[in-house]
This record gives structure tokens, C-alpha cells and sequence, in this order.
């Protein structure tokens, strides 16, 4: 019964059952130092650690290419971005509208070692969007919560079939019940939430 209960979408009791990351080279060692850092001197609003490693284990095993991040902060989900797309030998762009949180995120690329894949763009992203060119493998929204189906609708038709679009803070008090519609209501999309971040793969 550990951490659950009616209304607990943080599933804590699975949580519980997780051991920390642990680094298998000097790189890797590097990194994680970096995301502690940023978690206890930089934090503003980054997803949790379970969260980054959840990004990062889809990441990898989607062999993506090429993921879009909607919200940058300080760096943190970035950097567990980046982790994975240094063996893919893919790329993220990733969008941040407040210039000091840029700068804090683009200076946390390059201490953990991954800013040669990711490219952060500074500015309104639902602007700044539009102008992406390519297929993107995943789209991760975890900026303006009212923005996400006007991201959903320009960056849906650059995804890949079998493309993931993941969403955090997905709970009953911060979701746009017009991005639950738009995610769950079309038959070419299967969702599932999970812990506060939906999970949307596009199946053609
Ligand atoms: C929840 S934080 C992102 C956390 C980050 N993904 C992490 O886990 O490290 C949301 C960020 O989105 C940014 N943001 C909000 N509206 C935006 C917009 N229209 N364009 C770009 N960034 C925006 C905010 O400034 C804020 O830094």
C-alpha cells in the first residue's frame, strides 16, 4: 500500500523500488554530477530524477534522431536528453523563453558534456516552432500548459509514425482538458498516463 491511494498520480511506491543512476564511465560520472548540481543549486521546475531517466531510457531505445523540448529551464530533462542522444548520435532542440534560465541551461550543456547535440533556441516557442524543419522522433511538452495543444497541432504532422509525444504535469489538477481531448480522442493516437506524464505514440 506504500505511497498509494485514490487520487496518488505519482505511483510513489514504484518509485520507492528504483535504485539511483549509476554511471559506467567517467562521462557518464560527469553528467550525473551535473543534474545533481542543477537539482540542488538550480532547480526551477525540472521534472524528477525518475522522470529524466524515463526520458532517456525512451530515448535511447527509440534510437531517436532528432527530439523536440518544449521548456528547457535550467537544463536538467536537457542534459537526460542529451545522455542518450550522444549514442544515437541524434540531436535536440529545445526552446526556453526566459533569457537567464537559457543562459543557466546552455552553460549546463556544456559543463555535463552534451551541448554538441542540442541546439537551445531562446524566444515564445509557439512562434519559434514553426520554423523546424525535418522528422522528429519525440516531442516532449513541459512549457506553458495552456500551450500544449497549439504545439501539438504544428508539431504533430512533423512526427514520425511510431513517434512519441510526451507530456508532464498530466494530473487532474494541471491538465488542459483540451490536450486530453486532442490526445485521446483520435484514433490515429494511443495514450496512456502514467505518474504525470502521458504517453501519446502516433501509429501512422
Ligand atoms: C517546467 S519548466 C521546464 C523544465 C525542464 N523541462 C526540465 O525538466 O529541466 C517550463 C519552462 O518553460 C518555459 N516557457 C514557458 N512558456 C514558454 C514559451 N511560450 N516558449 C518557450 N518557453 C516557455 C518557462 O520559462 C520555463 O522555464
Amino acid at each position: 500500500q506504500r505511497g498509494r491511494g485514490p487520487g496518488d498520480s505519482r505511483l510513489a511506491g514504484d518509485v520507492e523500488l528504483e535504485k539511483g543512476p549509476l554511471a559506467a564511465n567517467e562521462f557518464e560520472s560527469n553528467a550525473l554530477a551535473v543534474l545533481e548540481d542543477i537539482a540542488a543549486n538550480q532547480a526551477y521546475r525540472n521534472v524528477p530524477q525518475h522522470d529524466g531517466r524515463l526520458l532517456r531510457i525512451m530515448t535511447r531505445s527509440a534510437d531517436a534522431k532528432h527530439v523536440v523540448e518544449l521548456g528547457s529551464s535550467t537544463g536538467y530533462s536537457g542534459i537526460w536528453f542529451g545522455l542518450a542522444l550522444k549514442q544515437t548520435g541524434g540531436k535536440l532542440t529545445t526552446y526556453e523563453i526566459d533569457k537567464e534560465r537559457a543562459a543557466i541551461a546552455r552553460a549546463n550543456f556544456q559543463r555535463a558534456g552534451v551541448d554538441d547535440v542540442i541546439t537551445l533556441v531562446e524566444g515564445d516557442a509557439h512562434e519559434a516552432v514553426t520554423k523546424l524543419e525535418g522528422t522528429i522522433d519525440i516531442i516532449f511538452l513541459d512549457a506553458d500548459k495552456e500551450g500544449y495543444v497549439d504545439y501539438l497541432n504544428k508539431l504533430l504532422p512533423k512526427l514520425r509514425p511510431g513517434g512519441l509525444v510526451l507530456a508532464h504535469n498530466i494530473n487532474p489538477r494541471m491538465a488542459d482538458p483540451n490536450y486530453m481531448t486532442a490526445i485521446t480522442t483520435d484514433p490515429n493516437l494511443e495514450t496512456v498516463v502514467r505518474g504525470g506524464m502521458s504517453i501519446t505514440m502516433k501509429k501512422e
